[in-house]
């Protein structure tokens, strides 16, 4: 797991080392200054060898003194530097001032809103370069003025027009670094992708949710690593609770040491009427793959020859009604049960889903796609959810099931924190209290108590693959087995959706839903299980 960081934990963080007196707030620039000239030449090692071009743009705050520390750096390094500033260098504040001050000795300050010189992207000496984005970063409060909008975008467009890369310090200015929102309206948007973004310390939410705007990001040491131990994670989150955990592996044990098949749980996956089972069916697939000991498919009295046909080492059990889950889960040993893929939402459904939560045990059960429409559909069923149940919807599902949530969520933001698919997932597993997995891109994953972690499929780990019919139902399965296996709700939500985006990477382009709970033998090998 990586932590990620609110703008309000990484300030907290920043004011406990200079307090301590183990650092000042100028070397903290300069460290960050120096970072990103690192992470420039590491990108691209070719601009090392030569002097070259670079246009930095600073803002009002420290997110220019950076850049103030950028532009003095490469200058050192031979670079043609062109700064331009937005705000009033008498307003900075004192770290930045001073690098100002120091850059004034070694070159012009131009003015981010007058006229852009002549000539100014043609490339340096060797023919290549980089526009830095400076203007803001954390302390982004409020949407950028539409002229500074403007602005940015023609630097950037010009820049790339004239092959320079584009390399945002911290977070593109404009994106709120909290929820990975542009701040207004999005017409800027283009204006600030970065080509190359470097942060410091820890990565932030804002890098890992949102739109995604960053090519590529590296995160650069300063020297905090001590400081946020001494003060540890829990006083960081006081500050916000807005952070989560990055999943970068998986959680709980994966390893299957001995025992025999009900050792490793049971789980029972309920399907539909003949001729919809294929999604049922391809979350069993999942469920059994990942390693629950057995997997029973229970469906419709009239869809068993179907099944039967479809299905070997998959149990198949007819389960016409509500009264006969009831009867399968008479046996202890089942004990994850998963229902919605496929499903349908007429009365049995909606019997099926009520004796499956009603069930006096609580067992684990995932509630996907149909399931959550039925509970989004009736307040009875939304109330007999419990702490043992993972909801997994999409935008839409989550939509159905916690409107106004969404609803905020899909209103504009205005102001810094933004409110974020964390902050909405959260109040969701509040409010249902059950782990919920918000589905995307950006999964978030978020239990009652507040815990909330990303499953980012961006970036070198993006999986557009996965858009592909019938992978969320595979995932509901894989949840379904970790749940058997005995994974604790969220620890399944996790490591399910880690192997799910693991086993869409290792397949690769072509991916159908079929292949995924194919592909996770190869990202078990791989993991040395
Ligand atoms: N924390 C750390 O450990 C380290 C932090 N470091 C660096 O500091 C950065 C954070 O600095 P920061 O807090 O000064 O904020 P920053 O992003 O420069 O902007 C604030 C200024 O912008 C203004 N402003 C805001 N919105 C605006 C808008 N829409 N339009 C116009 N103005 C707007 C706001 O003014 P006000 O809201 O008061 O009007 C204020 O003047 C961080 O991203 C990193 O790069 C590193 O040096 C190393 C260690
Ligand atoms: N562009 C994408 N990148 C990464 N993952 C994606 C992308 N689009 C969809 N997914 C993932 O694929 C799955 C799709 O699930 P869902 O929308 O329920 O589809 P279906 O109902 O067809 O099974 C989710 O796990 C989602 O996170
Ligand atoms: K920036």
């Amino acid at each position: 797991m990586t932590e990620l960081l609110t703008s309000a934990q990484m300030r907290a963080i920043e004011a406990a080392a200079i307090a301590s007196g183990m650092v000042t707030g100028l070397e903290l620039m300069e460290r960050a200054g120096r970072g990103v000239v690192e992470a420039i030449f590491e990108e691209w090692p070719a601009l090392r060898a030569a002097p070259q071009r670079a246009v930095v743009l600073c803002g009002p705050g420290n997110n220019g003194g950076d850049g103030f520390v950028v532009a003095r750096l490469l200058k050192e390094w031979g670079w043609e530097v062109a700064l331009f500033l937005y705000g009033d260098p008498a307003r900075l504040p004192p770290d930045a001032r001073t690098n100002y001050l120091r850059w004034c000795g070694t070159g012009e300050v131009r003015d981010f809103l007058g006229e852009i010189p002549e000539g100014l992207f043609d490339a340096g000496p060797s023919g290549d370069g980089v526009v830095v984005d400076a203007l803001f970063g954390t302390g982004l409060a409020r949407p950028l003025d539409a002229r500074v909008r403007a602005r940015l975008a023609e630097f950037r467009a010009q820049g790339q027009f004239c092959g320079l890369h584009s390399v945002a310090v911290d977070m593109p200015s404009g994106i709120d670094s909290d929820s990975g929102r542009f701040l207004g309206e999005d017409e800027g948007w283009s204006g600030v992708q970065a080509d190359l973004c470097v942060t410091f310390h820890r990565p932030r939410v804002g890098h890992f949710v949102g739109e995604p705007s960053v090519g590529r990001l590296v995160v650069k040491d300063i020297g905090l690593d001590g400081i946020a131990d001494r003060m540890g994670r829990g006083a960081a989150c006081r500050e916000s609770t807005s952070a989560a955990d990055l999943i970068c592996r998986w959680s709980g044990d994966l390893r299957k040491s001995g025992g025999h098949k009900y050792t490793h749980g049971h789980a029972l996956i309920l399907s539909g009427p003949p001729g919809r089972a294929g999604a049922g069916r391809l979350a069993a697939r999942g469920a059994l793959r990942i390693g629950a000991g057995l997997v029973t498919l229970g469906c419709p009295p009239d869809a068993m020859p179907e099944n039967a046909a479809r299905l070997d080492a998959v149990m198949l059990r007819p389960v016409a009604d509500g009264n006969a889950l009831a009867e399968l889960l008479v046996d202890p040993r089942v004990n994850a049960v998963c229902l919605g893929p496929g499903l349908g939402t007429g009365a049995r459904e909606m019997d099926l889903v009520a004796a499956a939560l009603g069930d006096a045990q609580r067992r684990a059960v995932v509630l996907d796609a149909d399931a959550l429409t039925l509970v989004a559909r009736h307040p009875e069923l939304f109330a007999l959810l419990h702490e043992a149940c993972v909801l997994t919807p999409h935008a839409g599902e989550f939509a159905r099931l916690f409107p106004d949530i969404a609803e905020r969520l899909a209103a504009p933001a205005v102001t810094g924190p933004a409110f974020s698919r964390l902050d909405a997932t959260r109040a969701a597993a509040a409010r249902a209290g059950c782990v919920v997995l918000f589905k995307g891109p950006d999964t978030v994953i978020a239990d009652p108590a507040g815990r909330c972690a990303v499953n980012a499929a961006l970036r070198e780990r993006a999986a557009p693959w996965l858009a592909t019919a019938g992978s969320g139902d595979v995932l509901a399965g894989f949840i379904a087995g970790l749940l058997a296996r005995g994974f604790s709700p969220f620890d399944a939500a996790c490591t399910g959706g880690w192997l799910h985006v693991e086993a869409a990477r290792r397949f690769g382009p072509g991916l159908i839903a079929e292949d995924l709970p194919e592909a996770l033998s190869v990202v078990f090998r791989d993991l040395g299980l």
